[in-house]
Order: structure tokens, then C-alpha cells, then sequence
């Protein structure tokens, strides 16, 4: 079958299938522009959304079915060649019983459903594709890292290289040094599976990262004039904001050039994936700190050990951490407004845990509480270069205002041990399994851009790897939701309290009833 006609014929192909597996073209979101196959609609967002109202109007009540696709680069210029994929007579691949995905194959974003509600949204499965639309002699590929460390970059860089040179033979592979600003500033460096060999046992990045310095023209300009036509860019969700810039920028110019966007991010923030790769790692590390805290204040009396934990916006290493552990006694996380006093309050409960145990251990992800914080301090706000607010110190003022109040207000001598591993959890080379999960990434990314997918993110959704659009990641951040189970099973593991008054509880979820309720109506 025709990959050309696949994506952008997809009512065509619709046809062709069972009822149950038919890709119908209703998109929520105004990134699935890849249905358009006349170039000049493209890029206009009021035409893309006047033909989904028509296609919508055309829809029966059982076509539910919504794919989220990601470009490609016929639909800009298509009359490009496709070629049969080399991996069909690689080695690795020769003895794999289906060596290439079916153009049919999607991921469903929502695996748990009700018998009669719709089949929502789904995204390609990636993974290798029949035909090609590079040849491998002629791809010039490129690697950037961009934004904060995380454990396991290296590993996507290593397998990226490795990937395209074993897989599909590609041996002009460049990688930009220092984040985005090196497309411009800097010359590149020259990546071979020898010189990438044995960069997965170290934590950071090879290539150097930074933050700010995203000049989409510049850039663009730099990919043109080097001749570069697939471009590999790991980021977090800044970085991802600046690949969907340069792929907006590539197909403007109609240029063939494949924008691959891989997610990186030590915090899991970033939407509609699993989860990060290097997270799990960083969880693991944090159970170091949280366990020397505990060990500290077993040891004295009336101990209170604090650990600080990264997490701007979203709170879920401080939440897996503490789960993992069981030696917490109070998690507290950007998502979850807490007080220190009166009733229900953190003293009271620092209290109680004294009376009880002697001792208890605080975990406080960096974006919690940022507001009292501020309101103590006089803080102006201050941004990094990426334009990321600069957050203050929560943890040391968290300690300072235990400390005054058990000495002052409670005349009781506490045993304050406070711990700050900062860059300890990120600093450092993934685990086994954050090793396996980059090489997935990897590849998943290779196989796309060799396919002519582009501006696309790829990661695990429900557990089977996709591509997705790269707005579709970009749109929201990834936080923890106090409405779903993991941060009740937080509160039951830990016995803290919610710091939400039972009044404000039940009005909450009579509030998401209803919401739930008008969603499920209108669908
Ligand atoms: N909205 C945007 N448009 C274009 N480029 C952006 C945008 N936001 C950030 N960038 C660029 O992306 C790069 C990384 O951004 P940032 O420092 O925010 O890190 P990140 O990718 O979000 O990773 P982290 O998870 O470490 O925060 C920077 O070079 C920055 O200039
Ligand atoms: O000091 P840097 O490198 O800007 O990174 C710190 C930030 O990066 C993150 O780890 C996100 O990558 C945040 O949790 C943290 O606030
Ligand atoms: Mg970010």
C-alpha cells in the first residue's frame, strides 16, 4: 500500500477497512493538519478548522473513531520519491515476523472506556514503515539537546547514531553542540557509532546543552545551508515549542527535511506520554536522600528531616519518590495547595507525628508553596534565559518556618536536618530500564523520519510507542491530577492530610461530576 495515500487519503482508506477499524478524520485539536492534502490550506488554520466543521457535519453517529496524525512530507512536496525500506533485508530485522507497521496500526489514547462511548483519540504506531522516502547515502542528520539534564540523553544520542548507521546504513550524522544556539554559533561535531560508543555510562549530555537562544530563522537557515535533512531534537517542552517552530519554518520553505522531537524532561511534565525517559532514574536517586533524611532523624530526638525535590509545575517525582519510600510522612507538591497553621495545618500534623514516632520526614517538590514563599520574602520575579520563572527557595524557607514555630510557638526543641540533593537525581546515567525505554525512543524516531514523518514527538502511550504531534505535547503541561487514584493512594500510603476541608472536598468533586457528566453528553 501506498504510504503517500495513506496519510493523506485517509477517507480513501477509510473505505478500504472494517467499520471497526476505520480512521475517521474528526480532530479535536488543530494539529492534525496532515489531511490537508492541498499545500496551499496547509498552513492556515481558519481552513483546517472550516474543514473539520465539514467533515464533522458528515460523521455518523458511530464514526467515532479520531485519529491524530502527524505530517509527513508529501504535503508539501508530493511529488516526493519513496524507496523500499533497507531493514527488509537488514540483518536484525530479516528474521522479525512483521518487520513493518501497517499504516493501519494506531494507539488509543484512552484504553480504559465504557462499552458505548466513543473510540476517541488515537495516534500512529511507530515503528519501521515499508517504504522510505530518504535514501540512506543521502540523509544528513543532526542531534540536538536542549534544556536541563536528565539521566539517559546520552542513551538517545548513542542509539539515534547507532540506529540510523546499522538500520538503514546512514553515515553523515552531525551533532550541534550546546542547544540550539550551536546551530548558529558553533561548529558541529561529526557522530559515528565508535564515538558515541560508550556515552550511555555517563550522566549529561555529550553534545552540551543551554537554555534561551531559539532563532527559528537562524537556525532554519543554518539546517539549509549544511545541507542537513532529518533533524533529531531532544528537549523538554520548550525545546519541543522550538521543533514545531523549526518544522513550521522547513515546510514553509518546502524543504525536505524530517523534525523529529524526542521528550525530555527530569520533571514528567510533558503531555499525552507515559512518562519521561530518566525519570524513573531520578526516583531511584531520590530514595538516597529520603532514606539518609530518615536515618538522620531516627537517630535523635524530636527529628525532622526535609528533602527537596525537583519539580517546577509538576509534582511527580516528589509523589513517586515518596510512594516508593514508605519513610515519608508528608508529601507536599506544586498541585496541592497546603497551610502550615491552625487546624488540618502542617504544625499540627508535624506535632502529632512527634507525639507518635519521634521523628518524620518531609518531601517538598521545589514549585510547592511558591506563593507563601513570595509573599514572605518580597521576591520579584526572575526568569531564565528559556524564559522559565526562576523559583525561590522553598525548602530552606519550609525549614526556617518549622524551626520558628516549634522553638517560639510551641517551645519544643526540634532536630532539623535538611537535605538538598538538587542536581544529584538528574546528574547522573540512566538505569537499566530508562536505557531500554531511550533506545525505543531512538529508534521510534529514526524509523519516522526515514518513513518522512515530521513534526512529530514520539513516545509511549498506554505502554505501545506513537508518533504524535508535536503541538499536541506542547499544548498543556503534565501535572499531577488530585483527582485520580496515584495521589489518593499517595495520601492513604502517607496518612497525611489533604489540607483540602471536607466541605471543599465534596463541593470539588460535585464540580467534576458534573463536568464529567457534560462531557460524556455532548460527546
Ligand atoms: N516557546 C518557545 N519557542 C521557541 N523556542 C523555545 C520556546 N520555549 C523554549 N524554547 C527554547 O527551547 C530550549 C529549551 O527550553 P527550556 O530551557 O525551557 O527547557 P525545556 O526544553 O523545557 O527542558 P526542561 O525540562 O529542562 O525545562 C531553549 O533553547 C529555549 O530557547
Ligand atoms: O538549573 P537548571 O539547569 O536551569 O535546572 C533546574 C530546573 O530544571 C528542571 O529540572 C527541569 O528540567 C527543573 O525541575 C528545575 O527547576
Ligand atoms: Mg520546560
Amino acid at each position: 500500500m501506498d504510504l503517500s495515500s495513506v496519510t493523506f487519503s485517509c477517507y480513501s482508506l477509510s473505505k478500504t477497512l472494517p467499520p471497526f477499524s476505520r480512521l475517521l478524520f474528526l480532530q479535536p485539536s488543530p494539529h492534525s493538519t496532515t489531511f490537508l492534502p492541498n499545500p496551499s490550506l496547509f498552513f492556515s488554520r481558519q481552513n483546517i478548522r472550516a474543514i473539520k466543521a465539514s467533515q464533522a457535519s458528515n460523521l455518523s453517529k458511530n464514526d467515532d473513531f479520531v485519529l491524530e496524525d502527524v505530517p509527513h512530507l508529501v504535503n508539501f512536496l508530493p511529488n516526493l520519491p519513496s524507496f523500499p525500506n533497507p531493514l527488509q533485508k537488514s540483518q536484525a530485522y530479516s528474521i522479525v515476523k512483521k518487520t513493518f507497521v501497517s499504516p493501519e496500526d494506531v494507539v488509543a489514547q484512552n484504553i480504559v472506556i465504557k462499552k458505548y462511548s466513543p473510540r476517541g483519540v488515537h495516534f500512529r504506531r511507530a515503528g519501521p514503515r515499508e517504504k522510505v522516502y530518504f535514501k540512506s547515502e543521502e540523509v544528513r542528520a543532526c542531534i540536538v539537546t536542549c534544556g536541563g539534564l536528565c539521566p539517559g540523553i546520552n542513551t538517545v544520542i548513542r542509539e539515534i547514531v547507532c540506529g540510523l548507521n546499522y538500520m538503514y546504513g546512514v553515515e553523515d550524522i552531525l551533532g550541534i553542540e550546546g542547544g540550539y544556539r550551536g546551530f548558529y554559533s558553533k561548529n558541529t561535531m561529526r557522530l559515528t557509532p565508535k564515538v558515541v560508543n560508550d556515552i550511555h555510562k555517563r550522566g549529561g549530555t555529550f553534545l552540551r546543552t543551554s537554555r534561551g537562544g531559539h532563532d527559528t530563522h537562524k537556525i532554519v537557515d543554518n539546517i539549509e545551508d549544511r545541507g542537513i535533512n532529518q533533524v533529531y531534537i531532544i528537549g523538554g517542552d520548550g525545546t519541543q515549542r522550538g521543533a514545531e517552530l523549526i518544522y513550521e519554518e522547513t515546510a514553509k520553505r518546502g524543504l525536505q527535511v524530517a523534525v523529529a522531537g524526542i521528550p525530555k524532561t527530569i520533571d514528567n511534565d510533558i503531555a499525552v506520554i507515559d512518562k519521561s525517559f530518566g525519570f524513573d532514574t531520578a526516583v531511584e536517586e531520590a530514595q538516597r536522600a529520603i532514606n539518609a533524611a530518615h536515618v538522620e532523624v531516627e537517630s535523635v530526638e524530636n527529628g525532622v528531616g526535609i528533602v527537596k525535590l525537583m519539580g517546577r509545575y509538576s509534582g511527580f517525582i516528589a509523589m513517586y519518590a515518596t510512594l516508593a519510600s514508605r519513610d515519608v510522612d508528608c508529601c507536599l507538591i506544586p498541585e496541592s495547595p497546603f497551610y502550615l497553621e491552625g487546624k488540618g495545618g502542617l504544625f499540627e500534623f508535624i506535632e502529632q507525628r512527634l507525639k507518635e514516632n519521634g521523628h518524620l520526614v518531609i518531601v517538598v517538590a521545589e514549585g510547592a508553596g511558591q506563593e507563601y514563599v513570595a509573599a514572605d520574602v518580597h521576591a520579584t520575579d526572575k526568569k531564565d534565559a528559556s524564559g522559565n520563572k526562576l523559583l525561590l527557595d522553598n525548602g530552606i524557607w519550609l525549614s526556617d518556618k518549622i524551626k520558628d514555630h516549634f522553638t517560639k510557638v510551641q517551645k519544643m526543641v526540634i532536630n532539623m536536618k535538611y537535605i538538598d540533593p538538587t542536581y544529584m537525581i538528574r546528574a547522573i546515567p540512566s538505569n537499566a530500564s530508562d536505557n531500554i525505554y531511550c533506545t525505543l525512543l531512538a529508534h521510534s524516531a529514526v524509523h519516522g523520519a526515514m518513513a518522512g514523518y515530521t513534526g512529530f514527538t514520539v513516545g509511549p502511550v498506554n505502554s505501545r510507542h506513537a508518533y504524535i504531534p508535536i503541538a499536541r505535547v506542547t499544548e498543556r503541561t503534565n501535572t499531577v491530577k488530585l483527582t485520580d487514584r496515584m495521589w489518593g493512594r499517595l495520601l492513604a500510603s502517607t496518612n497525611q492530610p489533604s489540607f483540602i476541608s471536607s466541605d471543599q472536598e465534596k463541593a470539588d468533586k460535585d464540580i467534576i461530576q458534573d463536568l464529567n457528566n457534560i462531557n460524556i453528553t455532548s460527546i
